[in-house]
């Protein structure tokens, strides 16, 4: 078969625009773009916006037990900070890289000017896989990270927190190396604490605790009832699980649910308990079982919401049109493409952007820095109503800014959460 040159051309023009596509800090500047024209921003706002003020790279040298010295690459950028100090998650896993570092750092902008806190987005990343790293390998990396990073950081400069493979016991050895560089105890340097350290009561579940919310004010908009509702989730983690959880207990009917290795599919539902019983700190359960599905199938599984809460570019012009879902509500950050998006709302899918639907973590960690600020700590009750005050409003307002607007509930939601930033840098006087 003999290919001319126009047919090369278009083939190379569909495999670039495959790519950019699934480059996730290419498709958040194009948003973030469309959002600042559609709020009547000059292109000076966005020359300010596009791009993180701020990215350090470092190499942190770890002492491996057995004895052998590894040099790992880490990031931690900082998207904006007229608002306040930047604020967001440290992610450890083996496909970490500048760029998915630095897009993640402009959703967190976009993720505190949607609920109205009083921060700009940081994100950080190391590149390792700490699930072939034994316990003190990542106390010595988690350590090295914080000295590497410890001029740009700090309680009112960047607070870190949790996200994809880190946990608590990482946030306090963060915490604890933190303190001891700067010689007091500086619990506001970083959320997502254990409680005795400092953490807050409810951050664990508040990832879950806002994405559950978001169902709940989705199914409404619907005319569904949560209740009965078949519900698919990709990732058996710190969000996916307890949503998991969430839902069951609500009355929900869990069908299947997946971790990095594959899912497990019921249509009667799931024995969620028993998941969660069997489940790693990795958020691994898959392998004790002989029946699975990928997760490919698990995405296209016949449901009526589904949520991806693993990793990104998992709905994408290639799938979009198989998603059986009537509601898509993204807990993951990034899980769908932009074309996917489109193809999502055109079929009159629900589609909950991440930015959104995700952002009851940071709403819960800005709480425990409110409350290691004042000494002062709150009660479980207290903390999820604050936080479903929070989640219930930005929904609410998002939805309104997509219906005033015309525009799908991600460009809303870029619209609503770039302003702050872009106010606060106007009246700076940065534009
Ligand atoms: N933990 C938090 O507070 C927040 C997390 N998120 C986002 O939620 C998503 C999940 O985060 P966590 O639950 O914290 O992470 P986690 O590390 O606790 O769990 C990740 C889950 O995803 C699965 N997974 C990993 N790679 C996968 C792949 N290639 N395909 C399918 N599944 C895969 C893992 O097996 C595990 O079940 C991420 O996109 C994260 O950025 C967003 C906001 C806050
Ligand atoms: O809790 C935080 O500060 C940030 C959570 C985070 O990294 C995210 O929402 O993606």
């Amino acid at each position: 078969m003999t290919v001319n040159t126009a047919e090369l051309n278009n083939l190379e023009k569909d495999q670039q625009k495959e790519e950019e596509s699934l480059n996730l800090f290419y498709s958040t500047q194009t948003v973030i773009q469309k959002a600042l024209k559609k709020l009547g921003y000059t292109n000076e706002m966005y020359e300010l916006l596009k791009d993180p003020i701020r990215l350090l790279t470092v190499r942190i040298p770890v002492r491996m037990d057995d004895g052998s010295v590894k040099v790992f690459t880490g990031y931690r950028s900082q998207h904006n900070d007229a608002v306040g100090p930047t604020k967001g998650g440290v992610r450890f896993h083996p496909e970490v890289n500048e760029e998915e570092v630095k897009a993640l750092s402009i959703w967190m902008t976009l993720k505190c000017g949607i609920t109205d806190l009083p921060y700009g987005g940081g994100k950080g990343g190391i590149i390792c896989d700490p699930r072939k790293m034994s316990f003190r390998e990542l106390e010595r990396l988690s350590r090295g990270y914080v000295r590497a990073i410890s001029q740009i950081v700090g309680p009112s400069k960047d607070i870190p927190a949790p996200d994809v493979y880190t946990n608590s016991q990482i946030m306090a050895w963060m915490m604890d190396e933190y303190s001891r560089l700067r010689e007091f105890d500086s619990p506001g340097f970083i959320t997502g604490k254990p409680i005795v350290l400092g953490g807050s009561q409810g951050r664990e579940t508040a990832t879950a605790a806002g994405v559950t919310i978001c169902i709940e004010e989705a199914v409404k908009k619907k005319g569904m009832e949560l209740k009965g509702a078949r519900v698919v989730i990709q990732g058996f983690g710190n969000a996916g699980s307890f949503l998991a959880k969430f839902l069951h207990d609500a009355g929900a009917k869990v069908v299947a649910v997946s971790d990095v290795y594959g899912g497990v599919y019921d249509p009667n539902g799931l024995d969620i308990d028993y998941l969660l019983d069997r489940r790693d700190s990795f958020g691994t359960f898959s392998q004790l079982f002989k029946d699975t599905i990928t997760n490919q199938e698990l995405l296209e599984l016949e449901c009526d919401i589904l949520v991806p809460a693993a990793i990104s570019n998992q709905i994408t012009a290639k799938n979009a049109a198989n998603i059986k879902a009537s509601i898509v509500v993204e807990a993951a950050n990034g899980p769908t493409t932009l074309e996917a998006t489109s193809i999502l709302t055109e079929r009159g899918v629900l589609l909950v952007p991440d930015i959104l639907a995700s952002a009851g973590g940071v709403t819960v960690s800005y709480f425990e820095w409110v409350q290691n600020n004042q000494g002062y700590y709150w009660s479980e009750e207290e903390v999820h109503q604050k936080l479903a005050k929070v989640m219930i409003d930005s929904f609410e307002n998002i939805y309104k800014t997509a219906a005033a607007h015309e525009v799908d509930m991600r460009l809303a939601a870029y619209m609503t959460g770039i302003k702050k930033a872009a106010e606060a840098s106007r009246f700076r006087g940065w534009v």
